[in-house]
């Protein structure tokens, strides 16, 4: 689907989204912000029409559905509570509205806040309550209603981090007990990774990538999605030997680094961009065995805690980050100005696929379809 406000500088706000997400997942559109995110929730809850394109519930159309009349539910930032009424009263609120019978709407809200575990604030006013106990009442108030999907518009963003850590947690633990389709926004690559069957990284107003956590993290489509999620090194160079097996990269200088087969057809002669985790790097201080490795220089240390962070100079003139656990088992460590080789298992560095050009046809999303999607904007 497709949304040109008319205005936004650069083209449509959404330019080309193409995503099947199947029924029960926990689904998350990633990214900065002005990627397209909301417009694209907006769009699927009914706030928004597309310029283009389709969206499919269940296999039916929604396009000029009304949003009150799409079986979705939406929880914002804000929680919008009613200040007056009881927590149970504002769990109630939508079920006594479309008169549902009293007893059934006394079970259905008994049975909601138990699984939010606010059973015993029952009778509680919203305003004794904590940030995370009144977005759980929030997320009550939708699932009570049983939708076919519930869409999450960063729900967490008003919390401090720790309470966001563990409402994290909660959250995919209500979701795996309701089953109900999650959709959820957020720009935090942590909360997307914690929670998420799958991510939607999204960027310019298009999908780079759909994939479960580890793949996303392991191996990421295109460069913004290695940089957007933790922290990754490029090395680039030109194949000067390819094959199944994977191939040899001249890095320019005369240093060549094996790579590994990647999805794309690549032919000898043709430029590639690696990426590798800096956790999944060693530092030495000479050559280490036949792993990819490469010589530089420390510019600057930085102790973290559980591990300390390198940069480190190298002869290509790209700068890499090394993480080495604090945990005794480095083999040495240098200060900076040191001279250090850089080593990896071929298998640990990815080669990226160039950036996709609108319209996105998310052959990827397709692929990692577990079965046949409840809800597909087109
Ligand atoms: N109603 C509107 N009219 C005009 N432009 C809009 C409107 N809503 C959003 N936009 C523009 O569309 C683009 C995408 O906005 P959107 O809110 O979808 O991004 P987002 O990824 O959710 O960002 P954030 O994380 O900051 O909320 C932005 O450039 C935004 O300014």
């Amino acid at each position: 689907m497709v949304k040109d406000f008319g205005g936004v500088r650069g083209g449509a706000a959404v330019r080309g989204v193409n995503l099947t997400i199947a029924e029960g997942e926990f689904f998350s559109l990633l990214g900065p912000s002005g990627c397209g995110k909301t417009t694209t929730l907006r769009m699927i809850a009914g706030f928004e029409e597309p310029s283009g394109g389709q969206i499919l519930l269940h296999g039916r159309n929604m396009v000029g559905v009304p949003a009150n009349k799409r079986d979705i539910n939406m929880v914002f930032q804000s929680y919008a509570l009613f200040p007056h009424l009881s927590v149970a009263d504002n769990v109630a609120f939508g079920l006594r509205r479309r008169r549902v019978p009293k007893d059934e709407i006394h079970d259905r809200v008994d049975r909601i806040l138990h699984t939010v575990e606010l059973a015993e604030k029952a009778d509680h006013r919203p305003r004794q309550l904590s940030g995370g106990q009144q977005q759980r009442v929030a997320l009550a108030r939708a699932l009570v209603n049983r939708p076919r999907a519930l869409l999450l518009d960063e729900p967490l963003g008003a919390l401090d981090l720790k309470l966001r850590q563990s409402m994290q947690l909660e959250l995919k633990r209500i979701q795996r007990e309701v089953g109900i389709t999650f959709i959820y926004v957020t720009h935090d690559q942590a909360e997307a990774l914690t929670m998420s069957d799958r991510i939607a990284v999204m960027n310019g107003g298009l999908i780079e990538q759909v994939a479960c956590p580890r793949e996303v993290y392991e191996r990421p489509a295109t460069a913004f999605v290695a940089g957007f999620i933790g922290t990754s090194n490029l090395i680039s160079g030109r194949l000067t030997t390819a094959g199944p097996e994977g191939g040899v990269i001249d890095l320019g200088d005369g240093q060549r680094i094996t790579v590994p087969p990647s999805g794309a057809a690549r032919t000898a002669g043709s430029d590639v961009q690696l990426t590798v985790r800096p956790e999944k790097i060693t530092l030495t201080s000479g050559p280490a065995g036949d792993a990819s490795r490469l010589r530089g220089t420390v510019s600057e240390v930085v102790y973290l805690g559980t591990s300390t962070s390198y940069t480190v100079a190298t002869s290509t003139g790209a700068e890499m980050t090394v993480f080495q656990p604090n945990d005794g088992t480095a083999s040495v460590v240098p200060g900076r100005g040191d001279t250090v080789w850089l080593s990896w298992a071929t298998a640990h560095s990815y080669p990226l696929g160039a950036t996709p050009a609108a319209p996105a046809t998310s052959a990827a999303a397709d692929r990692a379809v577990p079965d046949s999607g409840s809800l597909t904007p087109s």
